[in-house]
């Protein structure tokens, strides 16, 4: 699982590099403006010969200096290169004001100006170099329209441009994926490419918000920077670094991972051997006549993901809807708290509470008896209880009396609407220049437990500052799941994961669960609902086996 870095962390690994005097910050940007040069021929073979045109944009700080090593190392190549400047070459940063003058020797320097850029020879090529971590503010206007896909119709064959972003495209914010709006545009504007570079890592705008998007494919460079140990092992199921944020996908580093081993490795079913007990009972409540579909669907889904068995409660008056519906999962009739209190025995190792159970006092009372319930005397962890949907919202009114009874082994799975009724100050209308990562670790910090906010870039952290990030974008993106009921499904998935007394930690197994419901639904395909990405697991565990 690669590490999203925010910009203050790469410079701190970049300047710590330099100061051991290992490396030179020139050193460093002449391996970005390489490894850019030679991620572009590795796309796009037919830059590897002949002569091809670059229209090259730099900017202000070292952006602009990897712009210059590009520029430089494809008139190198043999290619026509025209360059602009956005800003003054006596002001720029020492690294890239020597690029600048190395490349001033080889070709001209024209200070940007939209209408000359537009009177260039139609480009091959086009090199965002204008800002990376850098970025403080909106893009000036004129920046902004030289940098929109909508700029390369000044051109004839204007969708040929191949567009290339070095560490990111322009105006896109690294640590949170957004691109503010400027004052005179009440709309971001908003750039793409088809290829970024990042250097040495992923930054977390790479996977947030509108990053994905906007960066077209991202590759990552090696600089050269040594960046933080971790081995493939320390990775399996370890806890997440407080400081760092990490990508759930089988990546580590610079390469791919085989998926048996991450996360093939958090499945406790395609391990070991064991009684139906060793794999844990998760309990799923429902709720009454008319609405037991979701939880059946969360029930459905614990039990095709390793839970040894499944027990389903619903109030008397549902039993016979879900009995004419339930075969391998176990079904009892639960009228009230205390009840629930009765029934939960200590072999019951996970439970999964909200989906159809209703909002209001009672589903507060079940989730109340859920948090408190104990595994007795036989040494077993404290039951994993996963809260979502009406579960969530039933506090809405009293968040912290929620957050009083969550402990370690509890995870939330709000989307937003839900994220905001439990935490209005981390809504989305309130974040401001927050990312989603830092919003998540602070409602966990809140909650005192797991929270996973649900979205295309699903962010999942615990208190003290551990925090994941998946994303279901380019290969992985599955706009299918946005369906009704997928997100009972996750709440189930989660459950059964986590109901073997041998599975890894809860963090991981979220991590995983995540994982695999979008992966379950990468491999269904169009046309998915729900009630398909249970009957998909088995499918996706058998390439997890292997
Ligand atoms: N420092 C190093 O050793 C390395 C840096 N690298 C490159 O350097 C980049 C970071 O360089 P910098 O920290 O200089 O930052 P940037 O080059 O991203 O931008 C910084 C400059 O842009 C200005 N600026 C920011 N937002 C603006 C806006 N909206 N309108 C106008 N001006 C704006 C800032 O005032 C500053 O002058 C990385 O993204 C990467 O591309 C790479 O060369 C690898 C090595
Ligand atoms: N466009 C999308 N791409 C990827 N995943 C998505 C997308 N839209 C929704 N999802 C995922 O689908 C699930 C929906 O959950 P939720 O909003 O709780 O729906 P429901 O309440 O109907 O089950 C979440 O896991 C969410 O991350
Ligand atoms: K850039």
């Amino acid at each position: 699982m690669a590490e999203l870095l925010t910009s203050a962390q790469m410079r701190a690994i970049e300047q710590a590099e330099i100061e051991s005097g290992t490396v030179t910050g020139l050193q460093l940007m002449e391996r970005a403006g390489r490894g850019a040069v030679a991620a572009a021929i590795g796309k796009w073979p037919e830059f590897a010969q002949g002569s091809h045109r670059a229209l090259v944009l730099c900017g202000p700080g070292n952006n602009g200096g990897d712009g210059f090593v590009i520029a430089r190392r494809l008139v190198d190549r043999g290619w026509n290169v025209d360059l602009f400047l956005y800003g003054v070459a006596a002001k720029l940063p020492p690294d890239a004001r020597v690029n600048h003058d190395l490349w001033a020797k080889r070709g001209a320097v024209r200070a940007f100006d939209l209408a000359a850029l537009c009177d260039c020879d139609r480009p091959d090529l086009f090199v965002d170099a204008v800002f990376g971590t850098g970025l403080t503010r909106p893009l000036p206007s004129d920046l902004a329209t030289a940098l929109e896909v909508g700029m390369m119709s000044n051109w004839t064959r204007g969708h040929g441009i191949k567009r290339l972003a070095a560490d990111c495209p322009s105006g896109l914010n690294l640590d949170t994926g957004m691109v503010p709006a400027s004052e005179s545009d009440a709309v971001p504007r908003v750039t793409s490419a088809d290829l970024t570079v990042a250097f040495h890592s992923l930054k977390a705008g790479h996977r947030l918000g509108l990053g994905p998007t906007l960066c077209g494919e991202v590759q990552v460079v090696d600089i050269g920077l040594t960046g933080p140990d971790a081995s493939e092992r320390a990775m399996i199921g370890t806890p997440p670094d407080a400081d760092r944020a990490r990508l759930v996908a089988p990546e580590f580093a610079h390469g791919s991972l085989p998926l048996r081993i991450w996360p093939g490795a958090m499945i406790a079913k395609l391990r070991g051997q064991g009684h139906k007990y060793d794999y844990g009972h998760a309990m799923v409540c429902a709720g009454g006549p008319g609405r037991g579909g979701a939880a059946r669907m969360a029930a459905r889904t614990a039990l095709r993901s390793g839970a040894g068995l499944v027990t389903m409660l619903c109030p008397p008056e549902a039993l016979q809807e879900n009995a004419s519906h339930l075969d391998a999962i176990m079904l009892r009739a639960c009228a009230t708290a205390e009840t629930f209190r009765q029934i939960l025995d200590d072999r019951v190792s996970a439970l999964c509470l909200g989906p159809g159970l209703g909002v209001g006092s009672a589903t507060r009372d079940l989730v109340s008896v859920a948090l408190a319930h104990r595994p007795g005397d036989r040494g077993w962890r404290d039951p994993a209880v996963v809260l979502d949907a009406d579960a969530l919202t039933s506090f809405e009114n009293d968040p912290d009396a929620l957050f009083a009874q969550t402990h370690a082994r509890t995870v939330l799975t709000p989307h937003e609407g839900e994220f905001a009724r439990l935490f209005p100050d981390l809504a989305q209308s309130e974040r401001a220049n927050l990312s989603k990562i830092d919003v998540v670790r602070q409602a966990a910090d809140q909650a005192g437990c797991i929270v996973l906010l649900k979205g295309e870039d699903t962010v999942i952290a615990r208190p003290g500052g551990g925090a994941s990030v998946h994303s279901a974008s380019g290969e992985r993106a599955v706009p299918w799941l946005a369906t009704a009921g997928a997100g009972d499904v996750l709440a189930g998935l989660i459950a059964g994961l986590a109901a073997p007394e041998t599975a890894p930690d809860l963090y991981c197994v979220t991590e995983a669960a995540v994982w695999l419901h979008c992966e379950a639904a990468r491999q269904f395909g169009p046309g998915l609902i729900a009630e398909d990405l249970p009957e998909m697991l088995p499918k996706v565990f058998a390439t997890l086996a292997r």
